[in-house]
């Protein structure tokens, strides 16, 4: 790293003791000083206990109170260990509050095409892994700015008492060496912590990711249905000790070197400040500017062994600092780039949407996945999408939720450009329900309130939501009713299956649409149900929803056949469209792939 970027990193990090509370920051920064000029009083007042007793041969009273300060400066340092815990955790703990807000707005508050990048997800992802494991944070890597600058000022101060007790001569080299070593140990410590962090970056991912394979509830149980315990545990102990023994040799060849060479230099130094202060009291033997001396010797050289308690901490806290900037940088880049939301504007309920020409293709990809899709979606009616797997029919539905821009064309919503409509008020237009809804560990409450967390509660609203998403059943089984947590891994809380939440996750987007989405968007949320169960959804829901505006994505033609209209997308565009009947008729690909469904359907029946 070159030394501007050395020096904005420092900065970066003393920066961010801002979001620390002036009352934590007043007495650490007392404790800073105090901390300080302690070593050398205890070396001062031991330098004239000495003088005074080797100047007579009975203990005077001055010896005895040099001897007091000298007992309480030693036992003052001690004490205050316990001190700079408190003060450093407490500041710590509040930099790290302010530093995980920016994380979770800056995480969410990103436009979906930025957080869908790689190097922006795994920026996110490696933030999320170094507070996870148990690492030092930002707020404790600035935290530790205050014991480090206690540390220089002792430094300081054991120079400045070596230069007046025996010579600058002496003190300025001492200095120096105290600097080098310095400098020699931190560049090592950053370039180790550096390489680890992006030398290693693949293997750690993997190992991690192998250590929560086991522990993930999801693959948890893949792992012991396909009896993979014995595989787990060879993979992840073999991976776990290639990963360490590369660490340890990048340790070795990192640290050895230079350990060596600033040893050298180290004990250069001491040797020659020794002699120097032993030829220059030769000719004038003070034992007590000998004593201290010496000891105020001593405190610069030690330098050279690093201070464990705020190096580790403080490079950690410049690695997460670097990776929290880093996602912030490329979300507020994303921010500038996006197109400013014109004045607010209303939209009626009963304006269509329609997909003008548009083309789409992912940043990155190297051909459109969409082209020139052209698409009505009529206000009050139901349309479905059709299509292979992976032809683009979800896109279409990030697309119309405003988290991807068309390359070409637009989609307008009445005489409405999406791209001019304040995103967020938009999405509180839609209430979807899709493949991979959220199961949120909270209440029956508040996961079904989560459908439009943008309004005031509506108690009523809510009830009716669970009547006519048919979930009354099991809100009354519940012990706790509507504030049971839906987890088992809470105390009193409920698993439940995946049919239950299917109906808990219809409750939140029909009480979403109740507090005033007017777009209701289905993307296969029935996938995992047997196709009794998932008829009885879709007769339920399209009943639910007659009358209001409906996209539906779906694979089984009995769920598609209900809608008012169908679109097929076939690479990359709509090829057909019109009623069940229409395209039936046509004898096109529609009616190809439901021909084939109700074949293999019968067949299976038979
Ligand atoms: N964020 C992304 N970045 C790059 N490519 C993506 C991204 N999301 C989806 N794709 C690609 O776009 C294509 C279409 O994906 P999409 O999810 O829209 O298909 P789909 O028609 O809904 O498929 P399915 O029926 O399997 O759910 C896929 O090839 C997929 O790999």
């Amino acid at each position: 790293m070159i030394l501007a970027d050395r020096i904005r990193a420092w900065l970066g990090l003393a920066a961010l003791l801002r979001g620390a509370r002036v009352r934590q920051l007043v007495p650490a920064a007392a404790l800073v000083v105090v901390s300080g000029v302690l070593p050398v009083t205890f070396i001062l007042a031991m330098g004239q206990v000495v003088a005074t007793v080797w100047s007579t041969s009975d203990v005077p009273d001055t010896a005895t109170s040099w001897l007091v300060v000298a007992v309480l400066a030693m036992t003052a340092q001690q004490l205050l260990d316990p001190l700079w815990t408190v003060l450093t955790t407490g500041i710590a703990r509040s930099i790290d509050r302010h530093a995980h807000h920016r994380l979770i707005t800056n995480a969410l508050s990103a436009p979906l095409a930025t957080a869908e990048r790689g190097d922006v997800s795994g920026k996110l992802a490696d933030a999320v892994r170094l507070h996870r494991q148990g690492l030092p944070t930002p707020g404790s890597g600035a935290a530790a700015l205050l014991p480090l600058t206690a540390r220089y000022l002792q430094l300081g101060a054991a120079v400045a008492v070596v230069g007046v007790t025996v010579s600058w001569l002496v003190a300025v080299p001492l200095l120096a060496a105290a600097v080098l070593l310095r400098i020699g140990h931190r560049g090592a410590l950053s370039r180790y912590f550096h390489h680890y962090w992006h030398g290693l970056a693949d293997e750690r991912k993997r190992v991690f990711y192998l250590h929560n394979l086991g522990t993930d509830s999801v693959s948890a149980k893949e792992i012991r249905a396909l009896r993979l315990t014995g595989w787990l545990r060879e993979r992840t102990g073999r991976e776990t000790a290639a990963y360490l023994a590369k660490t340890w040799k990048a340790r070795r060849e990192v640290y050895f070197g230079p350990f060596l060479r600033y040893t050298a230099v180290g004990f250069g130094v001491g040797v020659f400040a020794i002699v120097t202060i032993a030829v220059l009291h030769g000719q004038d033997p003070g034992v007590a500017g000998l004593v201290v001396a010496a000891q105020a010797t001593l405190v610069p050289l030690r330098f050279g062994r690093g201070i464990p308690d705020c190096d580790t901490a403080t490079e950690h806290g410049h690695l997460a600092h670097d990776v929290i900037t880093g996602h912030e940088r490329a979300v507020r880049a994303a921010h500038t780039a996006a197109r400013a939301p014109a004045e607010p504007v209303t939209i009626r309920r009963d304006a269509a949407i329609t997909f003008e020409h548009v083309h789409f293709r992912y940043p990155g990809a190297d051909r459109d996945l969409l082209r020139d899709v052209r698409l009505t979606i009529p206000a009050g009616r139901s349309t479905a999408i059709v299509g292979l797997n992976g032809a683009g029919k979800t896109t279409m539905i990030k697309l119309l939720a405003g988290f991807h821009t068309p390359t070409h064309g637009r989609i307008t919503v009445g005489e409405h450009d999406l791209g001019d409509l304040d995103p967020v008020a938009w999405r509180q237009r839609i209430a979807a329900l899709t493949q991979n809804f959220t199961r949120f560990d909270l209440t029956l409450r508040d996961n079904v309130l989560l459908g439009a967390a943008h309004r005031p509660p509506d108690h009523g609203a809510l009830l009716d939501a669970i009547t006519l998403a048919n979930a009354r059943e099991i809100l009354e089984a519940l012990p706790h009713g509507l504030d049971t947590v839906l987890s088992p891994r809470y105390h009193g809380g409920v698993g439940l299956s995946g049919g239950q939440w299917q109906r808990i996750a219809l409750a939140r987007a029909l009480y979403a649409q109740a507090m005033g989405a007017s777009l209701v968007v289905l993307d296969e949320p029935t996938a995992q149900l047997d196709p009794r169960a998932e008829a009885a959804f879709h007769q339920e829901f399209f009943e639910l929803t007659a009358g209001v505006t409906t996209l539906v994505i779906a694979h089984r033609f009995s769920t598609v056949r209900r809608t008012d209209a169908i679109a097929v997308l076939d690479g990359g565009t709509i090829t057909e469209h019109g009623t069940h009947d229409e395209l039936l008729a046509r004898s096109g690909t529609y009616a190809t792939m439901f021909r084939l469904q109700a074949d293999r359907f019968d067949q299976l029946a038979g």
